[in-house]
């Protein structure tokens, strides 16, 4: 498969480690192609920079040109433009063009000229022209602060200043922790668009070597965009990327070394925790939400493993599946009042009982409760609007939906007995707003969660998918349609579980790891 074309448009920086060469480094270490739209030449290392001067504006411009007639962009990171001129050079050339890729702009504030563009709020205003073309614009605290004009001396003054940002034309604004540290020993980035806002906090790295983070964080988000990822996972990824990176840095001259380059993130402990609304991180930006500080640990299933899970919607579904040795299973209603629902969801679980299975609940989690069933599986919405405190307290198991990296983190803060992931293939059985993840992601996801969550795949899965499911080595396989419509349903169980039997080594694998 051919590699997805990203653009830098950023300066040289002859040292190797930031600017264009960390840019086209990171693309490649993360399977793009890498374009370069040189804007500057700098001569540096990694201790001083004793020139920099800008390209000509037609050499700017045709190298701009040249690309977009034979290499167009997937995605485009910003980095060091020289000057107004050059600022506005770009901004017209975006808008000329029906781009609708995402551009990444990466505010560095030095200029070859050394001037500053400041309005009369003291604000740096060199930016504006480019702020509503681009989809995301990545300050760190400094550049926040000359950006805005205004000090930031905590991460309320974070959140003010990027609202700031967004009020001035910016469709979305990344707030880099890593020049500002509010939470001690702590590295937080706020993201804030028009829709909403969230928190990526991770542990500070003891490090001096960080020479090109700024660049190399946003030319690893285009490519993770590149690579199809949506907004909020790309994220979640380039901060893994960045704190690998830093972690495994090392010094090449008298300086400040640059990041390591370290491939497709994969360590837990390398991914940010995503706080959630409420806690104390979320309140010192200045945001209110559900949750408070003290999120109960949920109670483990009694296996790593719940295997083959068919999700049905009547009793008399569950009573078959009982009859056939199933022991991991869903009742999915939708539609009924609680007082509707509340009959069957006690049969159920009294059913659930009665065998030894494990017997989830979806959505109707007070009623779950109420009649003692194994488990309650809660979506992404339903868990906002949901008592978790009371399902936990109550001693049920609780199973989360993801559709993502940023879903999963986000899943992770709330400590559930069970991760789900989806959908994977494309279903008919629910309309999804997401994207089919595929086995590729599936085995990602898998592979970060390994001995630390159950996992469980569904959407789209079947007989003859299940065995490449299962070898993902995902500890749970959750079907609807493999059984609701099964023409032989002993005979459809049966394949699905040697399907699931079959993906054995890929699970010990996994854990092992
Ligand atoms: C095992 C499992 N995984 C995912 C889902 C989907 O749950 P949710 O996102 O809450 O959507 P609905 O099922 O309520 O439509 C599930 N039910 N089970
Ligand atoms: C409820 C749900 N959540 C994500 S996909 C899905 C439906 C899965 O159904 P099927 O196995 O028939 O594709
Ligand atoms: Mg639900």
């Amino acid at each position: 498969m051919s590699k997805p074309i990203v653009w830098t448009i950023a300066g040289s920086d002859c040292g190797g480690g930031a600017g264009l060469q960390a840019d086209l480094h990171t693309l490649a270490d993360l399977g793009c192609h890498g374009c370069s739209v040189v804007t500057s030449v700098t001569a540096q290392s990694s201790v001083e920079v004793t020139a920099v001067e800008r390209v000509g504006d037609s050499v700017f411009l045709a190298q701009l040109d040249t690309l977009w007639r034979d290499l167009p962009p997937v995605a485009i990171k910003v980095g060091l433009l020289a000057d107004d001129v050059q600022i506005r050079l770009l901004a017209e050339w975006l808008s000329e063009r029906p781009l609708k890729v995402p551009v990444i702009l990466d505010p560095v504030l030095i200029a070859s000229c050394g001037d500053r563009l400041s309005g009369s709020d003291g604000a740096d205003s060199r930016f504006d022209p480019l702020l509503p073309l681009v989809t995301l614009v990545t300050p760190n605290g400094d550049e926040l602060a000359a950006l805005t004009g205004r000090p930031i001396h905590c991460a309320a003054d974070v959140t003010q200043a990027s609202r700031q940002l967004l009020a001035r034309g910016a469709r979305a604004v990344l707030a880099k922790g890593g020049h500002f540290e509010p939470f001690s020993g702590r590295c937080v980035d706020l993201y804030l668009d028009g829709c909403g806002h969230f928190l990526l906090d991770g542990p500070r790295i003891d490090t001096r070597n960080t020479h090109g983070s700024g660049c190399t964080l946003s030319s690893a988000l285009a490519a993770f965009l590149a690579l199809g990822y949506p907004m909020e996972d790309a994220l979640v990824l380039t901060r893994a990327y960045l704190h690998a990176g830093l972690k495994q840095s090392a010094r090449l001259g008298q300086g400040p070394g640059p990041l390591a380059r370290t491939g497709w993130p994969q360590k837990f402990e390398a991914f940010p925790a995503v706080p959630l609304p409420g806690s104390a991180m979320e309140q010192a930006f200045g945001f209110d939400g559900p949750y408070g500080e003290a999120i109960v640990p949920f109670v483990p299933c009694d296996t790593q493993e719940l295997g083959l899970y068919p999700v049905v919607d009547s009793l008399e579904w569950l009573e078959r599946l009982l009859a056939q040795g199933v022991r991991t299973l869903q009742l999915r209603i939708k539609d009924l009042t609680l007082e509707q629902a509340e009959p069957l969801v006690a049969k159920a679980a009294a059913m659930g009982r009665r065998c030894g299975a494990r017997l989830f609940i979806n959505d109707y989690w007070q009623l779950a409760v109420k009649h003692g069933a194994y488990g309650v599986h809660l979506g992404q919405e339903d868990v906002v609007a949901a008592d978790l405190g009371a399902i936990a307290e109550a001693g049920l198991r609780l199973g989360l939906s993801t559709h993502g990296y940023f879903e999963i983190m986000r899943a992770v803060a709330l400590a559930p007995s069970y991760i789900a992931l989806g959908h994977i293939f494309p279903t008919t059985t629910k309309q999804m707003p997401s994207q089919p993840q595929g086995l590729e992601r599936l085995a990602r996801y898998h592979k970060l969660l390994a001995g630390r969550w159950p996992t469980v795949a569904i959407g789209g899965i079947d007989q003859q998918r299940a065995s490449s499911v299962a070898a993902t080595g995902v500890g749970g396989i959750a079907v609807v349609r493999a059984v609701t419509q099964a023409a032989d349903l002993t005979r459809a169980l049966e394949q699905l579980w040697s399907a699931f039997e079959s993906g054995q080594g890929a699970r010990e694998a996994a854990h092992a790891q």
